[in-house]
């Protein structure tokens, strides 16, 4: 953000789980925000999530390249209006791919088990086209929404996890892969933001217990919090 006094920096949180303040500037923020708006509308678009208990999700949610429903994925909105889900676009799979570069660093040089300037890859990189980002999960959150811990644990590939925060600023609380207790810490997800978890941190519990209400950015035009989170399936032909 302009005018920081101390600029938030880049902070590895725990080996595979990484934060990057500030990744998408004020425009690209609100591209994506325009997206979200359009992917929000019926057919297939923003829905309530009921979990197997009988419970409900506070954040609604709408997803692009195959539908995730408590707990597993489909081609259509099972659990919403049945409508075919909504395709992933090239330019946010492209996302994805950039997201996990800005987090881990460039991928090694192909082939290589030498590394000639002594970078290594620390994690599984999705850089083939069968590693693509192929899914995407919008969750919006307003009033006192929030997302219990959980694993993301319905992909068959390790690939990592992107998530990409706009609007209201949120504390996000990034555990171990054991259980939902502690050890966990606490980071603040503002608008613009990028969290990348992969390798170690690939099925570590994370969740959302607060929202912080008018923390938006005033020109983006959000009231509450959106967040992007990027997958990849490797799920072959995909589900039925
Ligand atoms: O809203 C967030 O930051 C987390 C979302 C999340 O964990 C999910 O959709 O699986
Ligand atoms: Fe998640």
């Amino acid at each position: 953000m302009d005018g920081e006094l101390f600029p938030r920096e880049r902070t590895e949180i725990t080996p595979g789980a990484v934060h990057v303040p500030d990744w998408l500037g004020p425009e690209r923020q609100r591209e994506l925000l325009d997206a979200c708006r359009a992917w929000a509308r019926p057919p297939a678009g923003l829905r309530t999530v009921r979990t197997p208990g009988g419970g409900t999700m506070t954040a609604r949610q709408v997803c692009l390249g195959l539908h995730w429903y408590p707990y597993g994925y489909a081609r259509t909105a099972v659990d919403g209006d049945g409508a075919p889900v909504k395709p992933m676009p090239g330019w946010l799979a492209e996302l994805g791919r950039e997201a996990v570069v800005a987090a881990y660093g460039p991928p090694p040089p192909s082939g290589a088990g030498a590394h000639p300037d002594g970078h290594r890859a620390p994690y599984p990189y999705p850089y083939t086209d069968a590693e693509a980002y192929d899914i995407a999960l919008i969750n919006f959150y307003d009033g006192d929404s929030r997302m219990g811990m959980h694993r993301d644990a319905e992909e068959e590939s390790g690939a990592p996890v992107v998530s990409l925060s706009l609007g209201d600023t949120c504390v996000f609380r990034f555990g171990n892969t054991a259980s939902r207790g502690r050890p966990y810490q606490d980071v603040r997800l503002r608008s613009g933001d990028l969290f990348v978890f992969g390798g170690p941190a690939r099925l570590a519990y994370h969740g959302v217990p607060k929202v912080l209400p008018g923390t938006a950015p005033p020109g983006l035009g959000l009231t509450g919090r959106l967040n992007v989170t990027l997958r990849v399936g490797g799920l072959g032909t995909g589900p039925d």
